[in-house]
């Protein structure tokens, strides 16, 4: 008998007709509303399986079920996951790394060059037709090149992004992980500060950790006043790790010179939210891993991990707590 999965979002056909050959299974394909919980408890009772990307995986929906053996989330962060309680279910939480990797990157500096250029307001200033007689200098911005890049999360992401400012930009780079990367300060010159001393020599902090409780918040109004008033700030990891409102008010003081921002404390971001009436923002919607090709190498991986799991053998991507 073939393993029962339920998929909690719409998949590409290919990756449906993967899962097909291995499993008997059904899917959520509302790509409007998320699957209520309440339904999904129901629809995970007797599954072997399930993709659920964006969904808690809490202790609740865990004990509803009877047979489930993996969750795999078509993402690399899997801050939805309660790790407690996938372990007293013994139920493998899988995730997407590797593939993601330089696509994030591009994205990421793209939105190192809007933020230091300013590419995203002088697109919106010539776009309003404002495009004057000014002098050059109402455009300045900040040069990428030959500046420091501050990497907060030197990981699987942070090195790629690493590898684009040095050979490409010619940056100098400092980061800060909880470990030291020998090999890397090796390969990019790269040195290890404490998170306060990366703040205040960084001119570009790229913020790539995960969500967890250490980092919740781990840039709040103290660490943003440390930085120069001519760095910009890049999330690229979770809104959460950054104080919103901190933010907000720095952006507004014009205590650093600007933020861009992949992520939010909130998403979809609410349109009321004061970060759309500052100029010296680049917003883009979560988006750093989603090109087409990506986003269905992802897909696939993610289907590959839920059906060796629920074949009842160890998934390749599982999540390293659970390894
Ligand atoms: N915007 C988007 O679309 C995307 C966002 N992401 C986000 O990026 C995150 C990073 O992905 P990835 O690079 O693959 O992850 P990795 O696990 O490879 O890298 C994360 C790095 O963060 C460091 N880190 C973890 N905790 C702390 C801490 N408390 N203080 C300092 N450093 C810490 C780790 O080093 P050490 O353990 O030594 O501290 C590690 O090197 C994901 O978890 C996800 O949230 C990912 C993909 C797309
Ligand atoms: O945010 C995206 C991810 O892969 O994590």
């Amino acid at each position: 008998m073939k393993p029962y999965v339920y998929i909690a979002h719409p998949i590409p056909e290919h990756v449906e007709s993967y899962i097909a050959e291995h499993c008997d299974y059904n899917i959520w394909n509302d790509s409007n509303e998320k699957i209520p919980k309440e339904r999904l408890k129901e629809e995970l009772k007797n599954a072997d399986g399930a993709m659920l990307t964006g969904q808690p995986v809490d202790e609740e929906l865990l004990a509803a079920t009877e047979n489930l053996k993996a969750v795999s989330t078509v993402s690399v962060g899997y801050d939805r996951y309660d790790i407690d309680a996938l372990k007293k279910y013994n139920v493998y939480g899988t995730h997407t790394p590797y593939v993601l990797d330089d696509t994030v990157a591009d994205l990421i500096f793209g939105l190192i060059l809007s933020g230091g250029r300013r590419i995203a307001e002088l697109h919106e200033y010539v776009k309003a037709g404002e495009w004057g007689v000014e002098p050059d200098s109402a455009f300045y911005g900040y040069d990428i090149h030959h500046s420091t890049l501050g990497i907060i999360g030197m990981g699987r992401i942070g090195e790629k992004i690493v590898q684009r400012a040095r050979f490409g930009f010619e940056m100098d780079i400092v980061y800060h992980n909880r470990s030291r990367k020998p090999e890397l300060e090796e390969t990019f010159d790269a040195v290890r500060l404490e998170l306060n001393e990366l703040l205040s020599r960084a001119d570009f902090v790229v913020v790539m950790v995960p969500l967890t409780d250490e980092t919740k918040q781990l840039i709040g109004e103290e660490e943003l006043r440390l930085m120069k008033s001519s760095a910009v700030l890049i999330n690229g990891a979770r809104g959460p790790v950054v104080d919103e409102n901190a933010l907000v008010a720095a952006l507004q003081e014009k205590s650093i010179f600007s933020a861009s921002l992949d992520v939010f404390e909130q998403e979809p971001l609410p349109k009321d939210h004061p970060l759309l009436d500052l100029p010296n923002v680049t917003l883009t919607p979560h988006i750093g891993s989603a090109t087409q090709k990506t986003d269905e190498e992802m897909m696939m991986r993610a289907a590959v991990n839920m059906v060796e799991g629920a074949s009842g053998q160890t998934p390749q991507d599982v999540i390293k707590e659970q390894r």
